[in-house]
């Protein structure tokens, strides 16, 4: 006599490359297999955890074994592959996978007209909100997997400063480059989290293969002391990036956003001068001591050799960002990938901008989409700051065999 149960549990067994679906109660046909079936009812009971095979297995028994109707099974996500094109994407693979490298924007359709409409324009004040995105798309496996070859990694390059002289146009447009990647925020580790160690620094990093190149910004790091000691300790042979324009400027540009952050901020002229009358210079001022560039550069040179700095002239960042980028991707041992067509100069904002990034297909400005309020000064004030700088200004060009001309207008 036949005695028909009812099928609860599948056991998948291999044999070389097929695979078998076999149900845990099996037709019992006669005493003799009522053993059979208590070893087999134990057994499930135990693995009762188990939440079912992968679809991709499913699939397969399904065939081999010609069962069409199955409960639909809970899948582990860490069994879950899914194809995309050609390439597959392991969801859970943690912060080691590696991803897609974009294509190039180079096919971009308005270099093709040759006009950019500026309304079109994607202004970012917070550059790394977007970047921060990339990076939680990478960790949820969106971007295509190439290589199982990346791997955070430290920096092989800082953008050290200098604060408010160009140092996230800089960096936005280095972005383009396919073999550069950079963290989205500003990462303060030699300044501010330094205490949590190297691990935490590379973690802050994005993934990237070995042929990419790692690149870190955080202005304030040029005139922090004791930060070229901790940089040259974790990388002496560090390439270093110095973004200065004129001191006069950068410390209005300064002021201002510092009074964007404190309403109550005392005018430039009174915080400037220790006393007006005489007109002495408050150098322990941040605002002013900042741009005193030669005096941080001596530290830095303490622990790098001048070759290992490559100093970013502001003024040319605007005038000629193709040409200062240029430059910069020499230094860093780079293909000069990022040009003239990558950039377009956005009458609205005064400065140039890329034209297309990969992420989001839209140009990208820097800073804030508004004028620009600078503090109202007198041509004293100016004057006086600029005859304080001059002696400044002289020894930082002496020092990087560079006139960068800031004195040139009298
Ligand atoms: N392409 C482009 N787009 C926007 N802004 C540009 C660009 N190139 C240089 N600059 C100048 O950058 C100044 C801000 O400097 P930083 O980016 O170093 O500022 S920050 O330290 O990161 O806050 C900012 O200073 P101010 O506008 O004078 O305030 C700009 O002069």
């Amino acid at each position: 006599m036949t005695d028909m149960k009812k099928i609860r549990f599948w056991w998948i067994f291999r044999r070389g490359k097929k695979k078998y679906l076999v149900p845990s109660t099996v037709c019992i046909c006669g005493v003799g297999t009522i053993v059979l079936v208590a070893i087999l009812n134990v057994f499930s009971a135990v693995t009762r955890s188990y939440e079912g095979p992968p679809h991709s297995i499913l699939n397969t028994t399904r065939f081999v074994t010609g069962v069409r109707k199955m409960t639909s099974p809970r899948v582990r996500p860490t069994q879950v592959k899914r194809e995309t094109s050609n390439v597959i994407l392991d969801i859970d693979e943690g912060p080691e996978a590696a991803y897609m490298i974009h294509d190039l924007p180079d096919t971009d359709r308005h270099a093709q007209s040759g006009q950019i409409p500026e309304t079109d324009t994607f202004y970012v004040d917070d550059y790394e909100k977007i970047d921060e995105n990339a990076q939680k798309s990478h960790e949820r496996g969106k971007l295509q997997k190439i290589s199982k070859g990346a791997a955070k990694r430290l920096p092989k390059a800082l953008i050290i400063g200098v604060r408010r002289c160009g140092t996230r146009a800089l960096l936005t447009f280095l972005r383009v480059h396919p073999d550069i990647r950079a963290p989205g925020p500003e990462v303060h580790f030699f300044d501010k989290h330094y205490h949590k160690g190297l691990e935490w620094y590379r973690k802050q990093m994005p993934a990237t293969l070995s042929s990419q190149l790692t690149i870190e910004k955080t202005p304030s790091y040029y005139v922090i002391k004791g930060v070229p000691e901790k940089v040259h300790r974790m990388a002496k042979h560090i390439k270093l990036i110095v973004v200065v324009r004129d001191p006069v400027s950068r410390a209005f540009s300064d002021y201002v956003q510092l009074a964007s952050k404190h309403s109550d901020i005392r005018t430039f002229e009174e915080l400037a001068f220790l006393n007006n009358a005489t007109g002495l210079v408050d150098t322990s001022w941040s605002v002013l001591c900042n741009g005193v560039y030669s005096k941080s550069l001596v530290r830095w040179l303490q622990y790098f050799s001048l070759n290992q700095i490559h100093f970013v002239s502001g003024e040319r960042l605007v005038a000629d960002p193709a040409g200062e980028i240029a430059k910069v991707q020499d230094f860093l041992g780079l293909k000069r990938i990022i040009t003239s067509k990558h950039l377009y100069f956005n009458k609205t904002r005064g400065f140039p901008c890329v034209k297309k990034h990969e992420r989001h297909g839209k140009p990208r400005c820097v800073g804030v989409n508004g004028a620009k309020h600078y503090p109202t000064v007198t041509p004293r004030l100016v004057k006086r700051l600029r005859d304080f700088y001059r002696p400044f200004n002289k020894r930082f060009y002496e020092i990087t065999g560079e006139d960068f001309g800031w004195d040139d207008h009298k």
